[in-house]
C-alpha cells in the first residue's frame, strides 16, 4: 500500500540527508521520483544537506497545486514513481492535503520531511496537517544534542546567541551562522522554555542545568 510519511525531527537532525539518502537507493533502482522543496538554504530548486550532497527539485510555489502538477507531469507521458517533498513546514494545508490525494488516487509513496515546530514551538500549519493525515510519522534515529547534553527537541532562534521570541514564523535560516544575523540552536525543552542558548548559559560544564549524557 502505498503511503504518506511524514519524516519530522529538530533543525539539523538529518532530515534532508535521509530524503537524499531515499532517493539515491531508489534511484540506483531506476525508479524516477519527483522531488519538491521549498526556501531550502542552498537557494531556489534545490534540496541539499549539510553533508555536502544536493540535488535539484521543483520550488514549490504558493498556491501551486501538488496533485494537478503530478496529473499534469504522468499525463505528458514522464515518470514519477514516488514523492519527496522536503521542507514540508513550509507547505500550506491545501498542498498536505494534495499530497494524500497523490497517495490515494495515483499510488505514489509520499516521503515528506521537516520540522514540526517553530522558533516558538507551535506548529508550523503543513506540519500540522502532515500529523493529521500521515500514514506513518518518523521521528529521525540521529538524534540532535542541546548544549546540556539532553535530546533536543525544539528549534530556537537566535540573534547573537540570546533567544528571541517574537518574529515571523518563516524566516529562513541555518545553526550556523555569522555574528548579527538571525540563526538557529536546537535544545531541549527544558532550556527552550527558560531561553537559555549555548552562549547565554554560558556552557558552564559545572552549571546545574547541565544534564549528564545518558546513553538511554
Ligand atoms: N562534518 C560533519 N560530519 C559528520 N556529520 C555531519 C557533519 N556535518 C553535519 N553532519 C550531520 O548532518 C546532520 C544534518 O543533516 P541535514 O540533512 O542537513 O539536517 P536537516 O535537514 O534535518 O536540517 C547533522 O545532524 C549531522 O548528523
Ligand atoms: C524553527 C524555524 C525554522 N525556520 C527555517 C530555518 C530553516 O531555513 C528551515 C529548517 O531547515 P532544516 O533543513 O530543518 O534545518 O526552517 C523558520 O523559518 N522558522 C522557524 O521558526
Amino acid at each position: 500500500m502505498p503511503e504518506l510519511v511524514f519524516f519530522s525531527g529538530t533543525m539539523d537532525c538529518g532530515k534532508s540527508t535521509l530524503a537524499l539518502q531515499i532517493e539515491h537507493n531508489r534511484s540506483a533502482r531506476g525508479l524516477v521520483g519527483m522531488i519538491f522543496t521549498r526556501n531550502d538554504r542552498a537557494g531556489e530548486g534545490k534540496l541539499s544537506s549539510r553533508l555536502g550532497l544536493v540535488t535539484d527539485a521543483v520550488e514549490v510555489a504558493d498556491d501551486q497545486d501538488l496533485y494537478a502538477y503530478l496529473v499534469d507531469h504522468l499525463s505528458q507521458g514522464r515518470r514519477a514513481d514516488y514523492v519527496i517533498a522536503d521542507e514540508a513546514q513550509f507547505l500550506a494545508p491545501g498542498q498536505i492535503d494534495q499530497l494524500a490525494r497523490v497517495v490515494d488516487d495515483l499510488g505514489l509513496d509520499v516521503y515528506a520531511f521537516g520540522i514540526t515546530t517553530d522558533f516558538r514551538s507551535k506548529l508550523f500549519p503543513g506540519s500540522q496537517r502532515l500529523v493529521e493525515l500521515a500514514d506513518r510519522i518518523e521521528v529521525l534515529q540521529v538524534e540532535a544534542l542541546c548544549w546540556c547534553g539532553a535530546r533536543a527537541t525544539h528549534n530556537a532562534r537566535t540573534i547573537d546567541g540570546e533567544m528571541v521570541v517574537e518574529g515571523a514564523q518563516v524566516v529562513v535560516g541555518d545553526v550556523n551562522h555569522s555574528a548579527g544575523e538571525i540563526g538557529y540552536e536546537v535544545l531541549c525543552r527544558r532550556h527552550h522554555r527558560r531561553r537559555m542558548t549555548a552562549a547565554t548559559s554560558g556552557a558552564a560544564a559545572l552549571s546545574p542545568d547541565v544534564l549528564p549524557v545518558s546513553p538511554a
